[in-house]
C-alpha cells in the first residue's frame, strides 16, 4: 500500500471514531490531502432534523477549504461496508467543485479502490466556461 494511501486510510479511520450518528449508527470517516501537504479529517454529523446531516466527506473538504487550501489532492472515505463505501451524490458534486484529483474509497476490512472524479461523477455540473 502506498504511503499516502496508508496515511489517509489511518487518518480517515481515526476521524470515523468521532462520527456523531445517534440516528443511523453508521459511522463514516474521511481524510483530505490539501496542496500544502496538510491532512484534514472529517466524520459524519447527524441531526434530529435528519436532512441537516452532513457527510464525512463534506466535513473534511469544508475544513480544508476554510483553512485556506486552494487545491485538494486526494480524499479517502471509509465506512463499515461490505465493499469500499460509495459516496452520496451530494458529496460527489462537492468533490467536483474542488476537482479532487484522487478519490480513494475504502472499508474497514482494508479494501481500498482508487477513482478519478470523472469515474465517479461523469458529466458533472459546473459553471466554468470550458467543457469538462
Ligand atoms: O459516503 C457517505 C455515505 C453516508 N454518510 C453518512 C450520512 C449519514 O450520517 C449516514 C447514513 O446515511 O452515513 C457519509 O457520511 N458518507
Ligand atoms: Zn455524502
Amino acid at each position: 500500500m502506498s504511503d499516502l494511501k496508508n496515511l489517509l486510510y489511518e487518518k480517515a479511520k481515526e476521524a470515523r471514531e468521532n462520527a456523531y450518528v445517534p440516528y443511523s449508527g453508521f459511522k463514516v470517516g474521511a481524510a483530505v490531502l490539501g496542496e500544502s501537504g496538510k491532512i484534514y479529517q472529517g466524520a459524519n454529523i447527524e441531526n434530529a432534523s435528519y436532512g441537516l446531516t452532513i457527510c464525512a466527506e463534506r466535513v473534511a473538504i469544508t475544513k480544508a477549504i476554510s483553512e485556506g487550501e486552494k487545491k485538494l489532492k486526494a480524499i479517502l472515505v471509509v465506512g463499515d461496508t461490505p465493499g469500499p463505501i460509495s459516496p452520496c451524490g451530494a458529496c460527489r458534486q462537492f468533490m467536483a467543485e474542488f476537482k479532487i484529483e484522487t478519490i480513494y474509497l475504502a472499508n474497514l476490512a482494508g479494501d481500498i479502490k482508487e477513482f478519478t472524479l470523472e469515474q465517479i461523477l461523469p458529466y458533472y455540473f459546473t459553471l466554468e466556461k470550458e467543457e469538462n
